[in-house]
């Protein structure tokens, strides 16, 4: 097991948005996280990855996960190749070859982060997954600013990801063509809102 969920209830801003969430992902697997704007997927991501507390139930797995969220965190000063390196080094890893390779950053390679484009920026925050050498991969709209093929680029990676035994759980509003992943809809887990009119003080 990579990464379980029991039973899991998350808030945001103090408001509960998802009841009663359970999943377990496996070496090689992927999972697709769906729901429509705003019903919690991203509160949910940031649960899994340890960034905010559950409200109840419990995530087995967090310390393996690296999280790509909607900014891409780059150090804009530094290089493409720098903050690659950067990365490598803060996670304990070696070589951004890969990563770079994966993405088609090597033209790119000597530009400061700040100056690319939204679509080559993503690339960039995308090829950190590969250099954190973390297991599981939570990915949050990963596909924002991509063009198809930089899309396909992202594909190939998850897979190459999952061929070496990791797993990867995805929100995304797109068909990434990963026919192999399952599919969570986060709507059928929405929180209980109170009934209108079922104010307490009338009960
Ligand atoms: N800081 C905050 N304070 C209060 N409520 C928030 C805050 N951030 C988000 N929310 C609300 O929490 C709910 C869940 O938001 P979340 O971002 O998890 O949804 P999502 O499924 O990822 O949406 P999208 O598909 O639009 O990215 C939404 O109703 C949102 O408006």
């Amino acid at each position: 097991m990579m990464l379980e969920l029991r039973d899991v209830s998350v808030a945001r801003g103090g408001v509960p948005v998802l009841d009663g969430v359970g999943l377990v992902l496996g070496p090689g697997e992927a999972m697709v996280l769906r729901g429509p704007n705003g019903s919690g997927k991203t509160t949910l991501l940031r649960a899994v990855s340890g960034l905010q507390p559950v409200l109840a139930g419990e995530v087995s797995g967090a310390e393996r996960v690296a999280y790509s969220g909607h900014a891409d965190g780059l150090k804009a000063n530094l290089s493409v190749a720098e903050n690659l390196a950067f990365w490598a080094a803060a996670f304990g890893t070696r070589g951004i070859e890969a990563a770079m390779e994966a993405y088609a950053l090597a033209p790119l390679s000597d530009r400061w982060a700040g100056n690319l484009s939204a679509g080559q920026k993503r690339r960039l925050g995308l090829a950190r997954m590969l250099v954190t050498g973390r297991p599981v991969w939570v990915l949050d709209e990963p596909t924002v600013s991509l063009d198809a093929a930089s899309v396909a680029l992202f594909a190939a990676a998850v897979r190459g990801h999952l061929g070496a035994g990791g797993a990867a759980l995805i929100a995304t509003h797109i068909d990434l063509g990963l026919s192999e992943a399952r599919v969570l809809d986060v709507a059928a887990h929405r929180a209980m809102a109170p009934l209108p009119g079922s104010d307490e003080a009338f009960l």
